[in-house]
């Protein structure tokens, strides 16, 4: 796919100034609405340069506790810190424009009525007229978008507003920058190469970057770390790997792909599955257990694998192949994803196996 405005702005646009990353720090935040809580008890940190997202699904509390960040909603507990200094907290409440953070939005909030320029130049109130508009031309170098400075946004596509949301945002050079689901409004063919682009932008930008996602695979493309957010908890916080790899639970497993997921219980510090036996070490003897087999750990073949099984159905996606299928001692059926030339065409008795470690065995919630 050739996305020529995208590509040239990565050899077009000017190398960013530096901007002295924060430190941002939630500390045991508390928020309801009218009442409703909606966080209970969130500490989590942004470390200088890095980007977090906050990943969860709808409802989880991601964008309110942003919000919390930018100064736009007050929590009814806890702190938010930034550098060591209380940005809010019981005794202290700065405005957004006193935080040294930048805003990128979902629907970019860029202002119709002024130019490109004019929308970056905007937040650049501390600085000379002259200024303010040499800083704007810089910060719109740095997205590839000079030559579009005195258009209008609505001259522009999506992916380019959302360059110039990010201009605006990065223009003051915030020691934080903080995004609310940025790609979400955009085409989905153009979506991977802006965000690349946006990732190179923030990278070069130094940055604390702390973006809102209900999209594992976009969190997992663009972050550093990832705190995984549900029902107003935090679930979970690490590295993209840490996540994928070690869930703390069925919650954080299922968030990050597709899941086969069945009972069992735990007999000598095992779980025995028709699929194969699985460590359930640290659970007690005797107890119920969830069992969480990710589609893709499924391995699929004619002959050689660990259990028998029975093919009800499969479907061609290109590279890969839907399947489910029968397997003596399990009352549900197995779904797996497997490479689309694995088996061979009219086959329905084949041979399956998962890997010890690709078992996941997690203690049923009491
Ligand atoms: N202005 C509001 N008034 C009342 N309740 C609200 C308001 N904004 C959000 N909520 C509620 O607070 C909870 C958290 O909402 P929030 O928008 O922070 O979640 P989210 O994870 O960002 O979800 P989404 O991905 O759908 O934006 C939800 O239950 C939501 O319905």
């Amino acid at each position: 796919m050739s996305i020529p405005a995208q590509s040239a702005s990565r050899e077009t646009r000017r190398r960013s100034n530096v901007t002295f990353a924060s430190r941002l720090v939630f500390e045991d935040i508390r928020h309801s609405y009218h009442g409703k809580e909606t966080l209970f008890g969130i500490s989590l940190a942004a470390e200088p340069g890095e980007v977090l997202c906050l990943l969860g699904p709808s409802g989880s509390g991601k964008t309110t506790l942003l919000r919390i960040a930018a100064g736009l909603e007050a929590q009814s507990h806890g702190r938010i810190v930034i550098d060591g200094r209380d940005v809010a907290g019981p005794k202290d409440f700065l405005p957004p424009e006193k935080r040294g953070v930048g805003l990128v939005f979902q629907d970019f909030a860029l202002f119709p009525h002024m130019t490109v320029l004019e929308n970056v130049r905007f937040g650049l109130t501390a600085l000379s007229s002259r200024e303010a508009v040499a800083e704007a031309g810089m910060a719109l170098e740095r997205v590839g978008l000079s030559h579009y400075a005195e258009k209008y946004p609505h001259a522009l596509s999506g992916g380019e507003q959302q360059r110039v949301a990010l201009a605006r945002a990065l223009a003051p050079r915030p020691g934080v920058l903080l995004m609310d689901e940025p790609f979400s409004g955009l085409d989905s063919r153009l979506k991977d190469a802006i965000r690349t682009d946006t990732l190179a932008i923030l990278k070069e930008s130094r940055a604390t970057v702390i973006v809102v996602t209900h999209d594992a695979e976009e969190a997992m493309r663009m972050a550093d770390r990832i705190a995984l957010l549900r029902d107003g908890r935090l679930v979970q916080q690490g590295t993209p790997e840490e996540l994928y790899r070690r869930p703390v639970n069925l919650f954080a497993a299922g968030f990050f792909s597709e899941i086969n997921e069945f009972g069992g219980a735990v007999k000598a510090g095992m779980v025995a599955t028709p699929l194969g036996s699985a460590s359930a070490s640290g659970i007690g003897e005797g107890r119920a257990v969830s069992v969480a087999v990710r589609l893709s750990d499924v391995d699929v073949g004619p002959a050689g694998g660990s259990a028998p099984a029975r093919i009800l159905s499969r479907r061609f996606l290109g590279v890969v192949e839907f399947v489910t299928l029968a397997v003596p001692g399990m009352e549900e059926p197995i779904c797996a994803r497997i490479r689309a030339d694995r088996l061979p065409a009219g086959v329905d008795d084949v041979s399956i196996s998962v890997a010890p470690e690709d078992i996941l065995v997690f203690e049923k919630a009491s």
